[in-house]
């Protein structure tokens, strides 16, 4: 589990004023940083072109570019003159040792990004955007210096943002680089220290981001044990069973002692698989209820209150957010949400905390994640998405590791059925919600297929090798 931060220059500030260190120091780790990676991984006979904007991105730019020069076949490209304070320093130590300038841009085999940083806002102007348009299409190896020009605070992205490979970020991890929109231009991220450690530069952060290794699988310690040692999943059985039945096997799948599907129909129509049960009243051993996948219509909200008038563990999905029964279910504890984007702005209507569109909560996921967790702390909310966001409380979680193998119909009631086994099982809400969520992002990963051929059937299948 890594931190995250809103901004980084206090953390800057605090290392000048709490460590003595100054911007200077600061800046020749950042770049000394990036040439430590670029020596690494490369030989010293590739051609490297790095593209300096006015601000201090363009200084950590301009300050790799000397520390290459001599070793490596080095240019700066000057897509602004420089301004700040840094930069011109910058410029005149590159230039004392001759460091070559081109003036516009060629083929090269690495190419580093240091345009502008976290000081950049608004849009490009059109001089900018060409020259960013064609570094997007040269076949180099791109580096983004702290994160990828046109990346700004909030993790949207300029019309025209720079691809890169990789991101050397500076100090600490930001959350912008984290939004659904930052996706597809940071590529891998390396943080880089600016002179002390990097535990020493963070300080306390109510965001972190998950690693794969954070995942706890629910491993059988216990020898003494029977079915029902390993809780009871019951799964709310609608008008679209095939949802629910997928939900079931990912939470048998994934170590629910027992799993049943609680509906209405006669279950020898659903012809569901000979591992469920088929039951038309809660089971009375019932240890966690999923409710909401493949709901429909088919059971009113009296119905409903009737299945959830009790104080069991409960994941609701899909169609329940946009039912009135909502806002009662709201008020249990032991509740994790799992909604879509578009399920979470209905949800946000209902409880009128805000009545926005879909594109405005892409924008400000973080803030509304915030909102929500806030004004029903007892809840657990996961937010789907490129990058899902899990909160509850004052905590909060970004799954990164997520790919558009699982954009597809079903691999959202495999999660509900894998949060469900957890919450079954006895996990807290937050852990059942944070382990299903990276045991579903590890299963798509362990796909070998072509990425467009993941079906729910492989997750579930995927879970014994987790
Ligand atoms: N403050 C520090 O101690 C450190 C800063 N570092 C570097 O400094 C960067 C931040 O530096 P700055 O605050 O100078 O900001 P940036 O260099 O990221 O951006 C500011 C520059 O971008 C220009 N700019 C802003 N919006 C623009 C737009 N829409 N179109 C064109 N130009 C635009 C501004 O005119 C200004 O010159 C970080 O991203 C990081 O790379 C690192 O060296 C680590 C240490
Ligand atoms: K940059």
């Amino acid at each position: 589990m890594q931190k995250l931060f809103e901004e980084v220059g206090s953390l800057d500030a605090r290392c000048y004023e709490e460590f003595f260190l100054s911007e200077d120091i600061l800046m020749e780790h950042a770049a000394q940083g990036m040439a430590s990676y670029i020596k690494n991984n490369f030989s010293n006979n590739e051609k490297i072109i790095i593209a300096v904007g006015s601000g201090n991105n363009g200084a950590d730019g301009i300050a790799l570019a000397r520390l290459l020069h001599g070793d490596y076949n080095v240019s700066l490209f000057f897509v602004k003159e420089p301004k700040s304070h840094m930069a011109l320093l910058q410029e005149k130590r590159a230039q004392a040792i001759n460091v070559p300038i081109i003036p516009k841009l060629q083929e090269c085999n690495i190419f580093v990004d240091a345009i502008v940083g976290t000081g950049f806002d608004g849009e490009f102007n059109e001089k900018i955007t060409t020259v960013l348009e064609k570094m997007n299409t040269l076949e180099a190896f791109k580096i983004a210096c702290d994160v990828p020009s046109g990346l700004k605070k909030s993790g949207e992205c300029a019309q025209t943002t720079f691809h890169a490979d990789t991101t050397l970020t500076m100090g600490a991890l930001k959350k912008s680089l984290f939004l659904d929109e930052a996706k597809d231009y940071i590529g891998k991220i390396e943080v880089l220290d600016l002179g002390i450690s990097r535990k020493l530069y963070e300080t306390q952060t109510n965001w972190h981001l998950l690693d794969l290794d954070d995942l706890q699988l629910p491993l059988r310690a216990q020898q003494n044990s029977y079915k029902g040692s390993f809780g009871h999943l019951a799964v709310l059985c609608g008008e679209k069973p095939g949802a629910c039945v997928m939900s079931a096997l990912a939470g048998l799948r994934f170590g629910a002692g027992l799993v049943t599907l609680v509906g209405y129909e006669n279950h020898q129509m659903l012809n569901i698989p000979h591992s469920l049960m088929y039951a038309h009243a809660l089971p009375s051993n019932t240890t966690a209820i999923a409710c909401g996948m493949g709901l429909g219509v088919e059971f009113s909200d009296n119905e409903l209150r009737n299945f959830l008038d009790n104080d069991l563990a409960l994941i609701i999905d899909a169609d329940l957010f946009s039912m009135e029964v909502i806002l009662e279910l709201l008020e249990r504890k032991n509740i994790v949400l799992t909604p879509h984007p578009k399920e979470f702005v209905s949800l946000l209507k209902i409880t009128e905390l805000a009545d926005i569109s879909v594109e405005e909560l892409q924008k400000k996921r973080f803030f509304y994640v915030e909102l929500f967790c806030k004004a029903y702390p007892n809840t657990t909310l996961l937010l789907k998405g490129a990058n899902v966001i899990i909160g509850s409380d004052n905590d909060f979680f970004i799954n990164p590791h997520g790919s558009s193998k699982l954009a597809k119909g079903g691999s959202g009631d495999v999660l509900s059925g894998l949060i469900g086994s957890l919450l079954a099982q006895g996990k807290s809400p937050l852990d059942a919600t944070i382990h299903g969520s990276l045991a579903h992002t590890k299963l798509a990963q362990n796909y070998t297929g072509a990425d467009f051929s993941l079906t729910p059937e492989d997750l579930i299948q995927g879970i014994g090798n987790l």
